[in-house]
């Protein structure tokens, strides 16, 4: 196999007609790590993977893979692969043809590009079905064989557009392990695009949030988890309540917000006083208990309810949000259970509201 390769995108935008989808965007993947792009639909995952694969054309800004700029190289130039959400497979090829199918293109002689294919089935644990064709086989085997396919090449970088779309729950569950063993038997690097937030942490060394064309984070899942940079973020993420106030004082390394008249929120870090600023608080880690400190809770009223087998969603309306989430452990929550309409005291811990930066305009 191939070394792996760093890649580095530097101020790349993609601009298509009157449509820009991608906004100057800056960023370094490590040789050699999984590196999963997150965001909502159209912020421009797609068009920032087929630009590095050469699908697509830069409009502006260069990408680089190892020491090569490959901003005008051809896809079959750069050193990378890419697999396709459908698979893209030839229905009228056995495996072994399909597989073998680029080698074909560059001219590479019959006994060998055969030969290349069927270790590459192996690989993949396919080479019992070499004869077959795409349509015998199962959603999990044809993924199977489109990574073989994409992998022949040698490449520095495999890139991946959606690749478990297609398959069933729990199949999805099963691939996504073999993508990440895969990936670190190869030690090349893995660019994998998707919309799910879980699949991004399981899989990724590093996860890309995008919105709107550009990056709002770029870290480790822990550190998008515990950290995250943006309201955007914390909000997509989905493991945070985000309150929006005004900062009215700001000493020794803490800020104090007012979310709500008269309430007021202390939080680690620096800002300047009269600032709208968002916090994001883990909804793991707020109890249903009196606060000793009042600027690290709430009282407010409960509205709903959701049991979820290990925990329990509590949604609470105070300090101006009507969605503030709060998620128990089952035992926590059963050893004293509270109903809608239940006035609750909610209080957390300093270290567990974060200060979220703004996006620069
Ligand atoms: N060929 C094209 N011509 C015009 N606009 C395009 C084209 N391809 C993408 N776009 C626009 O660019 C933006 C980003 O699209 P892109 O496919 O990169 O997003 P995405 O994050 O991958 O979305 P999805 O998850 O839905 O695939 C969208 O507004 C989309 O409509």
């Amino acid at each position: 196999m191939s070394k792996a390769a760093e890649i580095d995108i530097v101020s790349v935008s993609k601009v298509y007609g009157s449509t820009t989808a991608v906004h100057s965007i800056s960023l370094k993947i490590p040789s050699g790590s999984y590196c999963c792009f997150l965001g909502p639909s159209g912020c421009g995952k797609t068009s920032t993977l087929r630009m590095i694969a050469g699908h697509e054309s830069i409009s502006s800004g260069d990408i680089r893979l190892g020491n090569t700029v490959v901003t005008d190289f051809p896809p079959a130039k750069r050193g990378t692969a890419m697999m396709f959400q459908s698979y893209a497979l030839f229905p009228h090829l056995d495996l072994i043809d399909n597989v073998a199918f680029s080698l074909k293109m560059k001219g590479v002689e019959k006994e060998e590009r055969r030969a290349k294919a069927l270790d590459m089935l192996k690989l993949m644990q396919m080479e019992p079905y070499a004869n077959r064709r795409p349509a015998q086989l199962s959603g999990g085997q044809q993924q199977r064989v489109a990574l073989a396919r994409a992998l022949i090449t040698d490449p520095e970088a495999l890139l991946l557009d959606e690749p478990l779309s297609a398959l069933d729950p729990f199949l999805k569950i099963r691939m996504r392990a073999e993508l990440k063993k895969l990936q670190k038997t190869l030690g090349i690097t893995f660019v994998h695009v998707t919309h799910s937030q879980e699949e991004a942490m399981a899989l990724a060394d590093i996860i890309v949030i995008m919105n709107d064309g550009k990056i709002e984070q770029a870290a480790s899942p822990r550190e998008v988890f515990e950290r995250p940079a943006t309201a955007f973020v914390a909000r997509f993420m989905g493991d945070h309540n985000v309150l929006t106030g005004r900062t009215v004082e700001s000493a020794d390394g803490t800020v104090t917000l007012e979310v709500a008249e008269g309430q007021t929120f202390k939080v680690a870090g620096s800002s300047e006083p009269g600032v709208p600023i968002d916090i994001g608080i883990r909804t793991d880690r707020v109890r249903l208990a009196d606060a000793s400190d009042k600027t690290l809770g709430f009282n407010g009223v409960v509205s709903n309810i959701e049991y979820r087998g290990s925990s329990v969603k509590i949604t609470v309306i105070g300090a101006g949000s009507d969605d503030f989430t709060v998620i128990a452990t089952d035992a926590d929550y059963f050893a004293k259970p509270v109903s809608v309409g239940d006035a609750v005291s909610l209080s957390w811990g300093l270290e567990d509201a974060v200060l979220l930066g703004r996006m620069a305009a």
